[in-house]
């Protein structure tokens, strides 16, 4: 594509950010599909124009932002992005580096929600075969990490350091005169950190572990955990629309907590007709009180009539209702407007639809 026609479509897609709501996404490594999933499963529908960082959605009022993971909390801390999903040792370096800035006080970021992927864990961690078994012992040594602000706040406390440390880095990751204080010497590397101890440049690291595999095979042990990170929803403290902010968390919030779909029986059993009918539907459940029933009803009612059931507590009863699956995520939202709570969806292996 021509640099022009390049710049000419960024400039038409800024354009049109200023009356939608931000939200930035991991633009590639792990993090990326499992987000992308998460859209999908939320119902947010977008094109991204290839080579742009920006998508328009097509069905709410919501520009996408697609941004290395770690630029994520400075963004939604400190930009116009309302919403973000990145790791949670993300956020807590970006505030480690931010420490006592105002704008970390005025700024900063909230976790919304644990998304449940990306699990892993910054840790300390020394040769297998040396001689370092505690964190202390590294005090005045040499560190490699690409996590400096989580690091230094780490050696700090070690050393004894009282408050905040301002940890706040250098443009090249070094640590700055600030920080020259902290006995323990921390230097930035942006990748492949478990090759410093055996290249002799530091006696221990601080780098991400998930599986161990990458530290077992560079012959490290780890000696200690600094943060235990997961993907998360995070939010900007000064959001631009709450209630559009709440209906994405809560529509994420659905995904990631339906129940896992039943394994198909034998789809032999299963007429075109009924397997469309279990493909293209899903089973809506829901608790309501009475008085707000004909509302909830008129949301969800069914292919002929949804199942009404009374519960133990006066005034309110359980419905279940089958839901086109495209129309599902819109269908909560509207639920939760007129007051239904419990709301489940449950895919369907099987029906038969007479
Ligand atoms: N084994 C892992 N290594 C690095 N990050 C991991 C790992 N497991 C989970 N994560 C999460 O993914 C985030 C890194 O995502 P990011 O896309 O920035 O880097 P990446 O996946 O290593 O891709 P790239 O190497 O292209 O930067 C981490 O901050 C952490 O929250
Ligand atoms: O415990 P594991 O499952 O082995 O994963 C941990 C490794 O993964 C990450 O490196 P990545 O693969 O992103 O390459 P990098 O070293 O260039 O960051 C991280 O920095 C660790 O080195």
């Amino acid at each position: 594509m021509d640099i022009h026609r390049k710049v000419s479509q960024h400039t038409d897609v800024l354009g049109s950010l200023n009356d939608r709501l931000l939200f930035a996404v991991p633009k590639k490594g792990r993090l990326q599909q499992p987000t992308l999933d998460l859209l999908k499963g939320s119902d947010i529908q977008f094109h991204r124009h290839s080579r742009l960082d920006i998508a328009l959605c097509i069905n709410l009022p919501i520009a996408l932002i697609f941004l290395p993971a770690a630029d994520i909390p400075t963004f939604v801390g400190e930009g116009r992005v309302d919403l973000g999903i990145t790791g949670r040792d993300q956020v807590a370096e970006h505030q480690a580096v931010t420490a006592g800035e105002a704008v970390a006080a005025d700024g900063g970021v909230e976790e919304v929600l644990d998304l449940g992927f990306g699990k892993c864990r910054l840790q300390v961690q020394v040769p297998e075969k040396g001689e370092i078994t505690d964190p202390v012992e590294l005090v005045g040594k040499n560190v490699v990490t690409s996590f400096v602000g989580l690091s230094a706040a780490y050696f700090s406390k070690l050393e004894g350091h009282q408050g905040v440390i301002d940890a706040e880095v250098t443009i090249n990751g070094e640590i700055s005169e600030a920080n020259k204080k902290l006995k323990t010497k921390i230097k930035y590397v942006g990748g492949s950190v478990e090759a410093a101890c055996a290249l002799g440049v530091a006696d221990g690291i601080v780098d991400l572990v998930e599986s161990g595999e990458t530290m077992r095979a560079a012959g490290l042990k780890a000696i200690a955990t600094v943060v235990e990170s997961t993907a998360v929803l995070i939010k900007s403290k000064h959001p631009s629309n709450v209630s559009l902010v709440n209906l994405i968390a809560s529509r994420i919030k659905g995904v990631i907590s339906k129940a896992p779909s039943p394994s198909s029986p034998h789809m032999h059993t299963n007429s075109p007709t009924n397997h469309q009918a279990a493909q293209k539907y899903v089973l809506c459940q829901y608790n309501v009180h009475r008085a707000k029933l004909d509302s909830a009803t008129q949301v969800t009612p069914g292919r002929r009539a949804p199942t009404i059931t009374s519960l133990e507590e006066p005034e309110w009863v359980a419905v279940s209702s089958m839901v086109l699956k495209k129309d599902i995520a819109v269908v909560m939202d509207e639920l939760e407007k007129v007051g239904a709570t419990d709301i489940l969806v449950l895919d369907i292996a099987n029906s038969r639809t007479g």
